[in-house]
């Protein structure tokens, strides 16, 4: 952690410098008093440790803690990528005891972001496949880069892998069962104009996707927060009562999926191409 360094060196070493150990993985800024900006800052690619998982609901509810906040932002600190998702070394040959605990901390951080009274915008600058769109999807609404390189969407099956029912369950309420459908079997991912047309993302922005983001959050924040969330709840609650009744039976499926050999061989595999890439 960043605050177990002296003062003197907490000024002097270059945040470039920091290994993820020291970093503080998220920063928390307030651009306004009823404005939050949750930043992901854990390089090389915003990935989803069961640390950098926990770290994100920690802030969350630190954020919720303050009631004057009405909203809050979901950005990274990365200018080519919002989050590539889960860190794929947290299920490559691990410990059955800490795959359990990586999963758990994942679950909980999707319904912790899901059922947040705060209104969440997503601030897409950048790659946002597998659990980056995870958390895209978590949010209240979603912003883009209209960069054309930009890619979003769900690829486990590239990995070898399936997203879980609750995430498939997302994504069909997002973007409809069909589109869903196409999408979860080819693991494709969407570019931002593709993403738009079957409403992945609300909105694609050429100017810097935070200015917009920012003023999104301002509308958000405007609307009584009674009302506001208690439309949050009709909308999301069954989906968050039925993951929380199912959470442990879930952790067993993902449990002993990726500690299947031929899993296992996959995701192997995968690791290898993107370092050698
Ligand atoms: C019946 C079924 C029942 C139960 C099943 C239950 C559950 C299964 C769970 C499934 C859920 C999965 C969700 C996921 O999120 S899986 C993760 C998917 N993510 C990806 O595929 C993204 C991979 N990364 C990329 O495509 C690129 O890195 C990216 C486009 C984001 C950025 O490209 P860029 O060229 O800028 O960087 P790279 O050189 O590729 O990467 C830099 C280094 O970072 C490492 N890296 C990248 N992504 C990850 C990751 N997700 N986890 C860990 N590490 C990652 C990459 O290897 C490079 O490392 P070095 O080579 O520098 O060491």
């Amino acid at each position: 952690m960043l605050s177990r360094l002296s003062p003197l060196a907490q000024r002097t070493i270059s945040p470039r410098l920091l290994s993820n150990a020291q970093r503080t993985l998220v920063n928390i800024s307030y651009p306004s008093p009823k404005i939050a900006v949750l930043e992901l800052d854990r390089p090389p690619v915003n990935s989803l440790s069961l640390e950098m998982s926990a770290k994100i609901v920690e802030s969350i509810k630190e954020i919720e803690s303050n009631p004057e906040v009405q909203a809050m932002v979901l950005k990274s600190s990365n200018p080519k990528i919002f989050s590539a998702g889960l860190d794929i070394t947290e299920m490559n040959r691990p410990t059955v005891a800490r795959l359990e605990d990586f999963w758990r901390n994942i679950q909980t951080l999707f319904l912790t972001l899901y059922s947040t009274r705060l209104s969440t915008i997503a601030s897409i600058d950048g790659h946002s496949p597998a659990g980056g769109c995870l958390l895209a999807m978590s949010c209240d609404y979603r912003i883009m880069s209209a960069t054309p390189s930009y890619k979003i969407g769900l690829n486990e099956t590239k990995l070898g892998i399936a997203a879980p029912y609750w995430l498939k369950d997302l994504f069909v309420t997002t973007i409809g069962y069909r589109e869903a459908e196409v999408g979860l079997a080819l693991g494709k991912l969407y570019s931002p104009k593709e993403a738009l047309e079957i409403k992945l993302v609300d909105e694609l922005v050429d100017s810097p996707v935070i200015d917009v983001a920012l003023k999104r959050a301002d509308e958000w924040a405007s609307i009584p927060e009674k009302g506001r969330v208690a439309s949050k709840v009709m909308l999301r609650g069954a989906m968050i009562q039925d993951l929380e009744e199912k959470r442990e039976m879930d952790v067993g499926w993902f449990r002993d999926f990726i500690m299947e050999e031929g899993v296992q061989k996959g995701i192997e595999g995968y690791l290898k191409n993107l370092s050698k890439k």
